[in-house]
Parts: C-alpha cells; structure tokens; sequence
C-alpha cells in the first residue's frame, strides 16, 4: 500500500512560537507536494516545537499564533487524530508489544476492513523496504536500520497528507542514514506528500532537496 498523498500543499501561515514571553521562531512557507522543505537552527529554536505546532501536539506552555492549513482546509483547530500527518522521530518508537507487521497493520486506516486484507496490505509494506517475511517478528530483534524502515513504512500505510520529519536519520549509522534518506525522500516525493524536515545535519537538507529555512539565527523581539 502507497501512501495516497492529496498532491495539496502544506501552509504554515505566519506562525510564531514564544516561551515565556520570549521569541523563538518564525516562519511562513509553502510546502508543496512532494518538496521537502528543511528547517534548520540552533539546538533550544524551537523546530520541534514548530512540528508539534504542525502536528496538533503543541504543549500548552508555548504560545503560538499563526494557522496551518492543508491545501485550503485550515487545520489549525483540528485534533492531531484527524490531521492526518506522518510523523517520524529519532526513534522509531516501534510498539513492542505487537509484532513487527501487526505495528504496520494498527496504522492502516479502519476503513480498509478484513483481517487478510489488512494483513497483505502490511506484508507489501514490508517487502517494499526488504523485510518480507518480517510479520511475525518482535520488533526488539529488528536493527536499528530494519527498525527505521518499519517506522517509514508504518507511517506511509496511515495515508498521511503530510509529513513531519524530526531528525529520523541521526541515529543511524553514516552507510544507513544515506539510504534511509533515499528512501524516505523517495517516497515522499512519490506519494506527492508535502514534507517538513528538521536537522541539524547539512547532509540530510542536501539529500532533501528542497528549500532550506534557517530559523533562530538572528536576534528576535
Ligand atoms: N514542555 C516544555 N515546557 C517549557 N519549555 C519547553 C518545553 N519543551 C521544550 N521547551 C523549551 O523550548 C525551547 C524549544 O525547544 P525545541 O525542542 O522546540 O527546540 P529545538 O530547536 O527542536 O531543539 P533541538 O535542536 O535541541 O532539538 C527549548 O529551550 C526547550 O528547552
């Protein structure tokens, strides 16, 4: 299963994030489908509070002003459970109480309906990124690299309109983090999903692509 994409882009219109009454960042872009726009800046800017804003996970001691919106439908009120955005962290953050492909299958949306249905949708899923014959595995005797792959693919079957992408390649090793790269941007460029990646690494915004917003470097008001 693919990830649908709506080839809709992703606004963030003027928002800004304080803390305690002090300024941490700015921005105002438009992703467009497929692009990967990369944010980067000193460590404490604020960026992955910028993919909370983005996400609807914003903890309430920030104060945001600002909208988000998908196309034109404006999601800035609406509960991260119906954003439909594709998050990847550091970590892949994998259940470990469910089984590799039964961490693919919770993601795919209720509406695709059967059990043998949704099961060969989350072993396509696996064969995709190499890891046929993974299903029944516990996700603790996974790589790290075989670990960031089913998160990849564990986000894409939730048919995301977006993605929100918080450093997932510094853990891996230099050979893996080049290939998740590939993969990762290859498929958000597929699926025609607008992308917003935070790093601190130049190689990553470089392997992206896109436009590169460098936030935090200046002083604020
Ligand atoms: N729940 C919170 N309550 C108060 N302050 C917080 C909270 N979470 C983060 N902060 C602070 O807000 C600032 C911005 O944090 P954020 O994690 O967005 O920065 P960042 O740019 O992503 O940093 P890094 O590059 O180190 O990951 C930091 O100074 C951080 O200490």
């Amino acid at each position: 299963m693919q990830a649908v994409g709506t080839s809709r882009s992703l606004t963030l219109a003027d928002v800004t994030i304080r803390l305690e009454g002090r300024m941490l960042l700015s921005i105002s872009a438009t992703v467009m489908p497929g692009e990967v726009l990369t944010v980067m800046g000193p460590s404490g800017s604020g960026k992955s509070t910028l993919l909370a804003f983005a996400g609807g996970f914003l903890d309430p001691a920030f104060d945001v002003s600002g909208r988000i919106l998908i196309g034109d439908r404006d999601l800035t009120e609406i509960a991260a459970n119906r954003r439909h955005a594709g998050i990847l962290f550091q970590d892949p953050l994998l259940f470990p109480h469910l089984s590799v492909g039964g961490n693919i299958v919770f993601a795919i949306p209720a509406a695709v309906k059967g059990h043998k249905k949704r099961r060969e949708l989350a072993e396509e899923a696996l064969e995709q990124v190499g890891l046929a014959g993974f299903f029944d595995r516990d996700p603790e005797t996974l790589s790290g690299g075989q670990k960031a792959r089913v998160a990849l693919q564990r986000v894409l079957v939730s048919t995301p309109e977006f993605l929100l992408l918080d450093e997932p390649f510094s853990k891996l090793d230099a050979a893996l983090r080049q290939q998740m790269r590939e993969l990762v941007f290859s498929k958000a460029k597929a699926a025609g999903l607008p992308t917003i990646l935070v790093t601190h690494d130049g190689a990553d915004a470089a392997a992206a692509g896109g436009r590169l917003i460098e936030v935090g470097t200046e002083e604020k008001a």
